[in-house]
């Protein structure tokens, strides 16, 4: 077996994993980065990147179709090829992940493609050959789609994240299997295109983890999109006849679709990657790591793989961290009381930290406040697209938890993260001036009335 010795070698080179790579090579160390697949990992070729390319071109259309009543008269005609190419030749390069891995060894970093496995400490075997690690190893090998045990699915052509990302062409209708941040995002792209979706959600709620109010509020956009929404659905049975799917749901009713979508969560498998050889549980979900992203004894973890929230920005914040501890800089210990989320939906719903159920559950005095996006002067202006609201979770003299849910939503929660993060105390927020008319001067009103 080619036995090769680096400083570094990082296992997945996903948003988390490039990044250490990279910085780490740029800093001089010898760094092997091992991938499966493409490097970049799943944001830019099958997630944050094309679904947002996606929504954007949702969100014209839907603005489009306000226009009568504000501006004139509209006529949409959708036309998804234009999304289509735009996935294929800007986000993802037709799936090629060239510019990805000529950046990484144009530093300096040496990629190794193929699956890696932990088979020693300070050693990961990838095919025939063996990488030591002197200084560390850093796993960011992410998460794949998890599938729920339904009767029938595993023989029949259902999609991923992945086919609905790649799609050329829009089938005429599709379930969807989960009403999470994936299904909510993807079933509203395509109904806006006009293809007839139906949503299939386990629990009681759409995006079950934010507030309840959140899903009310999604519910009723999603009707208006002509979505059809189904709750405390229990997928039975699945087939397929060739031509499209029926899905057997437990009170005897059926959803058809010509297409079928599995967004039902993701997770990880730490026995393929071989996290026993290092002193690991590999019947865990996820990674346990310390607040520098230690795993055990030279070994880092950061991204998915760290169950702290499957996001892009929480990989490459805990990568900040891994870099500046590999290479014996100041390190800020990672903190998880502030971790904001956008499901960019239309509204879009940003959060940060608890929810006020999360914030009970954890014993808090809570006091929240909530106010309507279209009852604020911009709310108004806006007239049509304008659903959304601010909830505040309080706790003490701090926000401990908050809801922005409306147009730019996500862009809204920048302020309301910030409060989490840094504890501003309500006094402070209340005494702040914010702009008028803004969507965010909503958080004002919220704010008095803590
Ligand atoms: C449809 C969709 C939309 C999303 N939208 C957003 C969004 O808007 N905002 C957001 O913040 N997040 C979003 N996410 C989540 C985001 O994509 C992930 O949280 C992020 O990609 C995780 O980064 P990561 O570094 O953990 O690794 P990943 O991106 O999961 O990459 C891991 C890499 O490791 C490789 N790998 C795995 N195991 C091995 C191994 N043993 N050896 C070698 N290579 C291996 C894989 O091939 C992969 O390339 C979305 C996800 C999906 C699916
Ligand atoms: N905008 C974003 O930041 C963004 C967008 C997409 C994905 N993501 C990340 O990717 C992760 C995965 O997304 P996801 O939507 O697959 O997962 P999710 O955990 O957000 O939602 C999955 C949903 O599927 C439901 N479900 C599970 N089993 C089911 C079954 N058998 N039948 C019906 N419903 C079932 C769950 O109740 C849940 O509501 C998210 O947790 C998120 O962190 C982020």
């Amino acid at each position: 077996m080619a036995q090769d010795e680096f400083d570094v070698v990082v296992m997945g080179m996903g948003p988390g994993g490039e990044d250490v790579a990279e910085r780490l090579a740029e800093a001089g160390l010898s760094v092997a980065g091992v991938e499966a697949e493409l490097v970049g990992g799943e944001c830019p070729y099958w997630g944050c990147i094309p679904s947002k390319m996606m929504v954007r071109a949702s969100d014209l259309l839907a603005e489009g179709r306000r226009i009568p009543g504000i501006a004139g008269d509209s006529t949409i005609s959708p036309d998804w090829s234009w999304v289509a190419r735009r996935i294929r030749d800007e986000a993802t390069d037709d799936w090629n992940d060239k510019k990805a891995a000529d950046r990484f060894t144009g530093k300096g970093g040496h990629l190794v493609r193929g699956w890696g496995r932990i088979t020693a400490p300070g050693e990961v075997t990838v095919g025939d050959r063996v990488l030591k690690a002197r200084r560390g190893i850093v796993i960011g090998t992410g998460s794949q789609p998890s599938l729920p045990p339904i009767e029938g699915l595993a023989g029949t052509p259902y999609w991923t994240n992945r086919q609905a990302m790649e799609a050329d062409t829009l089938p005429a209708s599709l379930v969807v299997v989960g009403g999470g941040a994936i299904g909510c995002e993807i079933a509203q792209v395509f109904a806006r295109f006009g293809v007839r979706v139906t949503v299939l959600e386990a629990a009681g709620r759409l995006v079950a983890i934010e507030e309840p109010e959140a899903c009310d509020l999604l519910a009723g956009v999603f009707a208006a999109d002509d979505i059809e929404v189904r709750l405390n659905a229990r997928v039975e049975r699945v087939s397929h006849d060739g031509q499209g799917f029926t899905v057997h749901l437990g009170d005897g009713e059926r959803a058809l679709g010509e297409r079928l979508l599995i967004a039902t969560g993701r997770r990880s498998d730490l026995v393929a990657l071989g996290v026993g050889a290092v002193g690991l549980d590999e019947s865990a979900r996820t990674i346990a790591t310390d607040g520098r992203m230690r795993a055990a004894e030279g070994v880092w973890a950061i991204g998915d793989v760290t169950g702290r929230g499957a996001f892009t920005h929480m990989s490459m914040y805990q990568a900040d961290i891994v870099v500046r501890d590999l290479l014996g800089e100041h390190v800020f210990e990672a903190e998880y009381h502030a971790v904001p989320r956008v499901t960019f939906t239309d509204p879009e719903i940003g959060a940060v930290g608890l929810t006020e159920a999360q914030a009970r559950e954890r014993g808090l005095p809570v006091r929240t406040a909530s106010t309507p996006i279209p009852a604020s002067a911009r709310g108004w202006i806006h007239k049509a697209g304008n659903h959304g609201f601010i909830k505040l979770v309080a706790s003490e003299d701090v926000l401990v938890g908050a809801t922005s849910a409306g147009p730019a939503g996500g862009e809204v929660l920048s302020m309301l993260t910030l409060a989490v993060h840094d504890r501003v105390t309500i006094d402070r927020l209340r005494q702040m001036i914010y702009a008028y008319p803004t969507f965010h001067r909503a958080v004002h009103e919220a704010v008095k009335q803590l």
